[in-house]
């Protein structure tokens, strides 16, 4: 398979290795790992259990560091960067949605949306939180508690909250992972959405291939490696080519969409 190429990358990982643990009883999570992701699309991330998803991107996100190799992340070599560099780069320049949300309870939903900012010493404005919150339908809750809202709703606030900060790159570790098929379709048509009317760069992991029918392109991973990819991927086509690389053998018949 060819990875794409070229300076519209946004993201781009070459040659990337993850070895956790030592050197003689260590783990390869990655082993050479080179992939592109093209601004303004939306990529699905597949694979079997442990074949290093999460790892491709935790490191992708700047959360982990790769043993070796390079992450370019919009213009900007992750792996020189210290601690303070990486945090500061992740709040400017990276929106994260993860599987359990990850709000925080005690504040209502525009503050939770406001949080990002404030965090990075910058003003929210009204109309910016108003506008986000709009996009994603949840006009009529600002002022309720996570508490207080479905899951569905809870992974909006999330996605309202990765919107504020117009950052370069939005990762999603599972983001429809918590959700019922209906609530799921949903929150992929609202990151299908950013994608299309803002230009917006997404980048999930998912086991479901009806949430990757929904990328632009699924990148699939097998033992560390890149295994294919498919582009406009349908969900049957992407369960055929999970089903190739036994990503099912250990799961019952029946419980994969
Ligand atoms: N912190 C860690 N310490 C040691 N080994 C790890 C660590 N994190 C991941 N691994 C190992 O690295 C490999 C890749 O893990 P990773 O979580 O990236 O896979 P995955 O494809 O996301 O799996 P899953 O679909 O089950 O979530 C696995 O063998 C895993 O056990």
């Amino acid at each position: 398979m060819s990875p794409s190429k070229g300076s519209d990358d946004v993201v781009r990982l070459e040659s990337v290795r993850k070895v956790y643990g030592n050197d003689r009883n260590g783990v390869v999570a990655l082993g050479g790992v080179t992939l592109g992701m093209r601004r303004g699309t939306f990529t699905a991330v597949m694979g079997p259990s442990g074949s290093g998803k999460s790892t491709c991107l935790h490191c992708a996100a700047g959360l982990d560091r790769p043993t070796s190799g390079s992450v370019v992340l919009d213009g900007h070599e992750l792996t020189g960067l210290n601690e303070r560099e990486l945090t500061r780069l992740r709040r400017d320049r990276i929106g994260f949605i993860f599987q359990s949300f990850n709000l925080l309870p005690a504040l209502n939903v525009v503050e939770n949306v406001q949080l990002p900012l404030r965090l990075a010493g910058r003003k929210a404005k009204r109309a910016d939180v108003d506008e986000v919150l709009a996009r994603v339908g949840l006009s009529d809750r600002k002022h309720h508690r996570p508490g207080e809202l479905s899951g569905g709703q809870q992974q909006r606030v999330a996605i309202a909250r990765a919107l504020i900060t117009k950052p370069a790159v939005i990762f999603g570790d599972e983001p429809t992972g918590a959700l019922d098929t209906r609530t799921a379709l949903e929150v992929l048509a609202l990151m299908r959405q950013a994608v299309r009317e803002v230009g917006q760069t997404v980048v999930i992991v998912t086991h479901d291939p009806v949430a990757a029918s929904h990328a632009d392109r699924v990148v699939f991973l097998a033992d560390g490696q890149i295994a294919g990819e498919l582009h406009e991927p349908t969900a049957q086509a992407v369960s055929e080519r999970m089903t190739q690389l036994g990503a099912w053998a250990d799961v019952p018949a029946g419980t994969v969409n």
